[in-house]
């Protein structure tokens, strides 16, 4: 390997910075929530509770102290403005349908628009707060009231602006919108501004790697001892990845390819390095990817806590959750008893009518929950001390709770799910990173142009040589390409047995993407629908793994989604094709004739037209079967999946499929059945790739033609 081209790392942050406005923009545009303001007209209000973006008519009810000292508010119906349809027998007000949901971020405001300015750090945090109302998340829904914790997730609590902006709601008619969550955007922009104005010196050896400025240091197998696994079943490559990870000192990809058992690796891997005293840092980009690996870590008995807002963790976690953990373990004793008081406090201000009494308490309060505040914070600090394992979402790991935090090592999983802003939000005081994740499945998605404005950015500086450093850095560039690009393949180790797929269906994505290395595992290598473990009658489809229906010829054409629907705005310019719609409706009949059960089938496809129009033929009929994008289904499987290509045009344009990273992460959902819905002619022509699995299709898979005159 050459030695890497460096790139300046103040380059490298100010391009993030400029791609990073650009995609908030971009994201708050296609927003409706751009368009609220304080003073909403009440029509408006409607209009955004019936599309499911806020609740109108509201009243605080009650008050009390939560999670985290911070003030959780019971809001009802408010029975001056609820009509009699939504009133219980007893006259008690019911809420109507709204569309929000427990872990969404939300303001309260009051609906005359008088909302008192909310004091902030930031400018944009100001401009927010200008809008009127405290902000919280959505912690329980009822039908005669919600609840709503103050303090915005990664706000690190409630501030004392909170509190205020609290109190303000009482005797006030209230309405609560939803809003865009911008806690990651504010981080990775933070992240960058530091990074932007590192010097040299503060560069650390990871840092100095992973731009390129030095080479990553030799793997030191002696110093990382023999390893003793503690689980049995670790295939080969699992344990060499794993033994690599331990050995390496500054950089180690582990790359997991569809079902080869990521998530099961790196649960090893963080045992290994508890056993050899080492402190480590998990985190994903998603709370659901944490979550995953605190639920599977939790049984094995290791100190682990989990820091994130508590109402967007899976229940399941929550007992290891750091707010839950400051109440409930023996740390936590100091701060309970002045819980008990604030709570007095709280129910004594319904009581009290005097308004100069009640505003005494409040006072009271504020001084109270200031001591809470420092006593939960020595206790937070202690917990997370002691704690072998913490685990955050990539923003989480930018909180208060984690400032002072030393790590030895620092584990991203779905790396090639984050960008790379957001990965630097936990990497900046790293030694030691282990990354796992598949670049060659989708990106995260990204709605600006990245590409244009990074050409931008360096024109801007007039600097034509920062382009050509820079080739390569663009939003949807992530750290684990970036780096396995720079480094070249000694980095990483793949994992290569997989769990999930028939054989036949793994041969394509592993010959084309995977270098041909994957090995499908005895259990899972000649599973057939018709030895699923309820009664399956056997047919051409159940016993066999890989189908491909060949619309080919010209009597399945696509067509743009705005020629056939006026709803143009919602599905943008995409595509759908009604005969091969009809087409895979007759495949999932037959899946279904013989036996297969809808909710072992989902259909996917890379269009929103298609998928609106499969929707329409088929979610009724049957309410188990699941329909999706194929970038919505990442991550997930089935037994049996359609996949409907859509594209069909005398012009050959293959649009969307010509991206290899979704028609990979289409195939390989599947664990006993593929079926292929597309045109050979048209697809075969937009790539190699797609021209050498339309071969293999015919080659290998039970290739059938549709009759259009058959289906009508
Ligand atoms: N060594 C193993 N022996 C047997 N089964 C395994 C082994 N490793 C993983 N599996 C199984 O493979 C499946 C996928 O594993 P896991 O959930 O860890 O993968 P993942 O990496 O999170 O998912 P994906 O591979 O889809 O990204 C699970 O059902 C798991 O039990």
């Amino acid at each position: 390997m050459p030695p890497p081209t460096p790139i300046p790392i103040p380059l490298f942050a100010s391009t993030q910075l400029n791609l990073l406005h650009e995609e908030h923009a971009a994201e708050v545009s296609s927003s409706k929530l751009a368009s609220t303001a304080a003073t909403v007209s009440p029509s408006t209000r409607r209009t955004l509770q019936a599309t499911g973006y806020a609740l109108t008519g509201l009243i605080l009810s009650q008050c009390r102290t939560g999670l985290g000292g911070r003030v959780v508010g019971e809001f009802a119906p408010d029975p001056a403005v609820t009509s009699e349809e939504f009133r219980s027998e007893d006259g008690t007000p019911r809420f109507g349908s709204h569309g929000l949901r427990v872990g969404d971020v939300v303001r309260v405001s009051d609906v005359a628009g008088t909302g008192k300015k909310v004091g902030g750090k930031d400018k944009e945090k100001d401009k927010d707060a200008e809008k009127g109302g405290p902000e919280g998340v959505i912690t329980r829904t009822g039908d005669r009231a919600v609840w709503i914790a103050f303090g915005r997730p990664g706000g690190g609590g409630m501030s004392k602006e909170d509190d205020e902006g609290v109190e303000e709601l009482w005797g006030k008619k209230l309405w609560a919108i939803k809003l865009a969550n911008d806690v990651t955007y504010r981080r990775m922009r933070q992240t960058m501004e530091k990074m932007e104005k590192m010097t040299e010196t503060d560069y650390s050896h990871f840092m100095r790697v992973a731009f390129g400025h030095t080479t990553p240091l030799q793997p030191d197998t002696e110093a990382c001892g023999s390893v003793e696994f503690t689980d049995p079943t670790l295939n080969d490559s699992q344990k060499d990845a794993i033994r690599f990870a331990l050995a390496s000192r500054d950089i180690a990809l582990i790359h997991g390819p569809p079902g080869t058992g990521k998530t099961h690796t790196l649960i090893e891997l963080i045992l290994q390095f508890v056993q050899r005293k080492k402190r480590v840092l998990v985190c994903g980009p998603s709370n659901v990817s944490v979550d995953n690996i605190v639920e599977r870590l939790a049984p094995k008995k290791v100190p682990v806590v989990r820091i994130g807002h508590p109402a967007r963790l899976l229940p399941s976690v929550l007992e290891h959750s750091l707010e839950v953990l400051t109440q409930t373990s023996d740390a936590g004793g100091i701060v309970k008893d002045i819980r008990k008081e604030m709570d007095e406090k709280q129910a004594s201000i319904r009581k009290t009518r005097s308004g100069r009494e009640r505003r005494g308490i409040y006072d009271e309060l504020k001084l109270l929950r200031k001591e809470f505040r420092q006593r939960e914070s020595k206790c937070v600090d202690n917990l997370v001390r002691e704690s072998s394992v913490v685990l955050a979402t990539l923003h989480g790991a930018g909180g208060h709770q984690l400032k002072n935090q030393k790590f030895d090592v620092v584990i991203i999983d779905e790396a090639s799910q984050a960008l790379e802003a957001q990965c630097w939000i936990s990497l900046l005081g790293a030694e030691k990173v282990v990354l796992a994740g598949d670049h060659l499945q989708l990106p995260p998605t990204v709605k600006s142009a990245g590409q244009k404005s990074k050409d931008e950015a360096s024109k801007g500086k007039g600097e034509k040589s920062d382009a050509e450093t820079l080739r390569g850095v663009s939003l949807e560039r992530t750290l684990f390409d970036r780096l396995l690009a720079l480094h070249g393949p000694g980095i990483k180790r793949m994992l290569t047995t997989q769990y999930r797929m028939h054989e036949t269906i793994m041969r394509f994505p592993s010959d084309e993407l995977y270098e041909g290395k994957l090995i499908a595992s005895d259990a899972v290598k000649s599973r057939l629908l018709i030895d699923l473990p309820y009664e399956v009658e056997g047919t051409d489809d159940t016993q066999e793994p890989l189908v491909f229906w060949d619309t080919q010829g010209g009597d399945f054409p696509e067509k743009a989604e705005d020629e056939i629907s006026k709803k143009g705005a919602l599905l943008g310019d995409s595509k759908s094709n009604e005969m091969e719609a009809m087409v895979v409706a007759r495949h999932v009949d037959n899946l279904i004739d013989a036996g297969v059960r809808p909710e072992s089938i989902a259909v996917i496809t890379p269009y929103n037209g298609q998928l609106a129009l499969l929707s329409r033929m088929l979610r009724e009929k049957y309410p188990g079967l699941e329909l999706g994008s194929v970038d919505g289904f990442q991550g997930r499987e089935k037994e049996a999946v359609v996949v409907s290509l859509v594209r069909s045009n005398a012009e050959h344009e293959v649009g969307f499929l010509g991206e290899k990273r979704r028609l990979n992460v289409a195939m390989t959902r599947p664990k006993r059945h593929l079926c292929i819905c597309g045109d050979s002619e048209t697809i075969s022509h937009g790539s190699d790739f797609l021209k050498h699995w339309m071969d293999f299709l015919e080659e290998n898979a039970d290739l059938r033609y549709p009759d259009a005159g058959d289906l009508l």
